[in-house]
């Protein structure tokens, strides 16, 4: 068993969360530059939790100008075991209606112009994203929600778009009838394969906003609508994020999903071809196996 450290990564909306003891913003320095913001940290529960603003706290950064690979990093050097996406979506499914809750699973990347992996020349390796989410953190977020008496669907497709301009009309119905997806938003790719690449557990609730643009009685998308939906939503991802804990417990057994052994076999660069830099920018990432 090891110690617990529950990451959660607040999206539009959420820039901080309520309830910590010993509650601190603390400055990361990680090798990949500075993370969105400061993390928040503290315990809840006897849980030792880190709290880091998606966008920044005032809502700084783009879906593109996330720096996605310092906030993995970030997370993961200063301790941080599994990470809990809280993000803002639309909703492709008559049934997920704005207020709703989807413990996503599965994802269809579409963003174009943002850095996805920690490896590159010198140091090259591969991950299976196939499950690119952790089931044992998801059944705790399922029960964290049901217990908040959220109303919250299990399973999902979330199709990560560039942004920051909402969808066309034919891309929303492309999306929904052909490609099957449920869910879309703009931040969980490269977020979650990254986080994979960190051996991070990692789950993504996805609060509705809205039923995007396809919705013949609903019109298009637009972020005043969003606006109100998140207020409500806001205060239930509160709620949610302060049943983790008891949930999740101080010590932990490993992942059984393997999430935490991802870079086990994943490494193919020879150690003697291997680039010494970006090796010791891999010190917090991928020190298990490099090291
Ligand atoms: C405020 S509407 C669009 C914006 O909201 C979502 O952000 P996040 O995923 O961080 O909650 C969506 O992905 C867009 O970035
Ligand atoms: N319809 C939508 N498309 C993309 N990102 C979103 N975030 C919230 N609603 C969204």
């Amino acid at each position: 068993m090891t110690p617990t450290r529950i990451a959660v990564i607040g999206g539009s909306g959420i820039y901080d969360i309520d309830g910590l003891k010993d509650a601190k913003w603390v400055q990361v320095a990680t090798p990949w530059g500075k993370p969105s913001d400061q993390i928040l940290t503290g315990t809840l529960d006897g849980v030792e939790m880190a709290f880091l603003p998606r966008h920044g706290r005032g809502h700084v950064h783009t879906p593109t100008s996330v720096p996605y690979r310092a906030n993995i990093d970030a997370l993961k050097r200063i301790g941080c075991t599994d990470v809990i996406s809280v993000s803002a979506c639309g909703s492709f499914r008559e049934e997920m209606a704005p207020g709703d809750f989807v413990i996503v699973d599965q994802f269809i990347d579409r963003t174009v112009n943002r850095e996805k992996t920690f490896f590159g020349t010198g140091c090259v390796g591969h991950v299976s994203v196939a499950h690119p989410t952790c089931p044992r953190l998801s059944d705790a977020c399922e029960a964290a929600a049901r217990d908040a008496k959220i109303n919250v669907h299990r399973g999902g497709t979330y199709l990560a778009m560039e942004g920051p301009q909402f969808s066309t009309l034919a891309e929303s119905r492309m999306y929904r009838e052909s490609w099957g997806a449920d869910v879309i938003g703009m931040t969980n790719m490269p977020e979650a394969k990254l986080a994979r690449e960190a051996e991070l557990c990692y789950a993504s609730v996805a609060m509705i906003t809205d039923y995007d643009s396809w919705h013949p009685d609903h019109g298009e998308v637009d972020v005043t609508q969003i606006i109100a939906t998140l207020t409500g939503n806001a205060d239930k991802a509160r709620n949610l994020v302060s049943r983790l804990p008891a949930l999740l417990g101080a010590e932990r057994a490993p992942c059984p999903h393997g999430c935490d052994r991802a870079l086990e076999y994943a490494i193919m660069t020879a150690p003697e071809a291997r680039d010494p830099e970006l090796v010791a920018k891999l010190d917090a990432v991928a020190g298990r196996v490099l090291s």
